[in-house]
């Protein structure tokens, strides 16, 4: 079963929205196939960066467009292409962006999705550039090995907004809590969208042989998570758990500046800045583990790294961690925050790294929170650990 969100209730804004994107082109998501990509090619939609517009951009095939966009159709059927997600995972809700695609969107879409092993993708022709093309036979062949017009519906046929200018974010959750590689968006009958956002959490299979072995047990492509931020005005805080080094600090976590500086900044005696407030985000591990490595990295953030950091960590269960999420992680008995690492300071650009004598606890954590002071940025975080089973007491 789908809800459909076709706009904004109010100014609430969807659940799902602050966890991972699994389609997106930084984690591995491709497209496999299109039936079309006449005026812009389908990898578009999976693009990390906002939609762009160029009042005055034309290719030999019409109007430039930062989106997937086909043809005006004079033949039967729809257009529909085949993504396969960069990791597997369960999805709570998709996003159809349609930015500055207005007189040309897309009137409906429906999105399919398939739990697919290797070899059950047939192996479809590269892509390279596709702009002006159309399918071949022979891939149109291939894929329909595929069957993928009976895959699991996850968004029925649904109208869509346009975007008229770079706002037009049509929004649909999904409610099957199933593992999924691959999704088939389907357009009726044809026309463009800027970007298809596939919010969920990836689900790594953790094999026995590699409980012994370090794994970055936050790492967006292990499974961590975003679940709750103080601050995300300038770079969302899940950012930071992105595969690879950040390429900008537009990848990275930032905070807009403090609203509680004074007006003349001083110093206490460890050179921590005496300025009231920080910024915090909280994160659930892929798989409960003990930490033993940590790395904080600033690169990037040099006019506006963070004075100082401190990570903590604690135990929760899911229905503990849905009862701070719904009220902001604000609770007076919140949950009881171990210190892993303690008030220390940061510098510019710089990667930080923490192992066992720096980290005060090698317990089994589930969640962790960083916290910076007084504001500013952090463009990765890494928590290389080994999965480990919760104490029995807490199962
Ligand atoms: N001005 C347009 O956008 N026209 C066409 N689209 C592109 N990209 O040129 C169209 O009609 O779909």
């Amino acid at each position: 079963m789908t809800v459909h969100l076709s706009e904004k209730k109010g100014n609430v804004l969807p659940d799902f929205l602050h966890l991972n994107d699994l389609g997106c082109e930084s984690v591995g998501g491709k497209v496999l196939f299109a039936t079309d990509d006449f005026f812009a090619p389908a990898e578009n939609l999976l693009k990390k960066q906002r939609p762009a517009y160029h009042a005055d951009l034309f290719t030999e095939f019409g109007k430039w467009r930062d989106g997937w966009e086909t043809r005006r159709k004079r033949i039967p059927g729809h257009d529909w292409c085949i993504i396969q997600l960069g990791v597997p995972g369960t999805i709570y809700g998709f996003e159809a962006d349609t930015s500055y695609f207005a007189g040309n969107c897309a009137p409906q879409i429906s999105i399919q999705a398939a739990c697919l092993k290797p070899e059950e993708v047939p192996a479809l022709p590269a892509r390279g550039n596709r702009i002006g093309t159309a399918a071949s036979d022979e891939e149109l062949r291939i894929v329909k090995e595929m069957r993928s017009d009976e895959w699991t519906s996850l968004v029925p046929i649904s109208k869509i907004k346009s975007g008229n200018l770079d706002a037009a974010h049509n929004y649909f959750v999904a409610t099957l809590k199933q593992k999924w590689t691959h999704l088939r968006l389907n357009i009726y009958p044809d026309g463009g969208i800027a970007r298809l956002k596939v919010y969920g959490t990836m689900q790594r299979e953790w094999p026995l042989s590699g409980l012994n072995h370090l794994s970055d047990l936050v790492a967006m492509v292990n499974g961590g998570v975003c679940v709750g931020y103080s601050d995300a005005q300038l770079g969302h805080p899940g950012n930071i758990l992105g595969p690879g080094r950040a390429k900008s600090m537009k990848d990275g976590w930032e905070t807009g500046r403090s609203l509680q500086r004074p007006p003349i900044l001083k110093l206490g005696d460890k050179g921590i800045l005496l300025v009231p407030g920080s910024e915090w985000a909280v994160f659930r591990l892929g798989h409960s583990g003990v930490i033993t490595h940590i790395e904080i990295d600033t690169s990037h953030f040099k006019g506006n790294f963070p004075d100082t950091f401190k990570l903590e960590a604690c135990i929760l269960n899911t229905e503990e961690e849905n009862e701070y999420n719904a009220q902001k992680w604000t609770l007076k008995q919140g949950p009881k925050w171990n210190t892993l690492v303690p008030a220390t300071k940061l510098k510019p650009h710089t990667r930080h790294f923490f192992d066992g004598t720096t980290i005060k606890m090698l317990d089994v954590f589930t969640h962790v929170k960083l916290t910076f002071a007084p504001d500013g940025g952090v463009s990765r975080m890494r928590l290389w650990g080994f999965p480990r089973a919760l104490p029995d007491t807490r199962k």
